[in-house]
């Protein structure tokens, strides 16, 4: 398939994961064009990333045969308006990176013939290790499916999901998931530095461990279960740490953490969008 120019509507922190991953894994800046509401986020974007910056977001929208809208859920709908002109004109293939906002509210917003894949990626995208899910309206034909997949799968792994709805529990799990790891982490760091190691050897180690426990997770056919169990000796250190865990609602509580999750990007959909 021929290089294909993307356009990123909004250059914040996701933009700048996908923005990133995609150079890293080959893709030209020159055929990555950025818009943001905020000069200096562009210019850090020309430096850092010598890609095409402006601040016209129908610039953007004019030289790209892909556009990948990444602003705020919340001031979606004022720019899909904006574009939806000349999304019309140019028969754009659009990607909405949106949490929350449904293909109902894009159509709505954008036009209903508009070819729109839905996705939700998450920030690993950076280091090229990022998870996308995608959904596609009835418009976006076998090449744009293709297209918007490429784009995800330059930066990580994608799937399509085949109900929309499915993108809900997606984002509870993969998109806000890399900060559920991060908050382990900060809270065994924290921990690690009270029991008398210092700073740095209590960030090293967690990050090694966290990284080993990903790489065999992935790489074993074992269960999640299975793998645990090996590192649990039995009347072990291991045993009694996870007996408190356990003890103490961990598993009830990561449910209820990613219900609140999953509920939250039904709410939004609601409140934000024309559902
Ligand atoms: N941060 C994350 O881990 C993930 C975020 N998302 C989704 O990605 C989208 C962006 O999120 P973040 O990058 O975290 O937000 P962010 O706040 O870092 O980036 C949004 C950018 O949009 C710019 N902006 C504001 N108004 C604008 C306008 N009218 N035109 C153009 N640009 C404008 C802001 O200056 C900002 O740089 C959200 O819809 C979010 O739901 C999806 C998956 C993961
Ligand atoms: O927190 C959020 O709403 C966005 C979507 C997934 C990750 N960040």
């Amino acid at each position: 398939m021929k290089t294909r120019t993307i356009g990123f509507i909004g250059g914040g922190n996701m933009a700048t994961s996908l923005m990133s991953g995609l150079i890293a894994s080959g893709h030209s800046p020159q055929q990555i064009w950025v818009s943001d509401a905020a000069p200096a986020t562009l210019q850090a974007h020309r430096d850092n990333l010598n890609v095409n910056a402006s601040t016209d977001n129908l610039k953007i929208v004019q030289e790209v045969d892909v556009v990948v809208l990444a602003v705020k859920p919340q001031i979606l709908r004022e720019v899909a308006l904006q574009i939806a002109p000349l999304v019309k004109q140019k028969d754009s293939l659009v990607v909405s990176i949106a949490a929350g906002i449904s293909q109902t509210s894009l159509a709505l917003w954008l036009g209903g013939d508009t070819a729109i894949v839905r996705c939700m990626p998450n920030t690993p995208a950076l280091v090229l290790t990022g998870a996308t899910a995608l959904h596609a309206n009835a418009n976006v034909n076998e090449e744009q499916k293709d297209l918007a997949e490429n784009i995800l799968r330059a930066v990580g792994i994608s799937l399509w999901v085949e109900h929309e709805q499915e993108l809900d529990a997606v984002t509870a799990v993969s998109g806000s998931g890399p900060a559920y790891f991060f908050l382990m982490m900060e809270a065994m760091e924290k921990t690690a530095i009270e029991m008398g190691l210092n700073e740095h050897t209590a960030r090293l180690l967690v990050q090694q461990t966290a990284l080993g426990a990903a790489k065999i997770a992935l790489e074993s056919a074992e269960s999640p279960t299975q793998l645990r169990e090996r590192v649990t000796s039995p009347g072990g250190t291991t045993q009694k740490a996870i007996e408190t865990f356990q003890q103490n609602g961990f598993s009830e509580l990561v449910s209820k953490a990613l219900l609140a999750a999953r509920d939250r990007s039904i709410e939004m959909s609601k409140q934000l969008g024309a559902d």
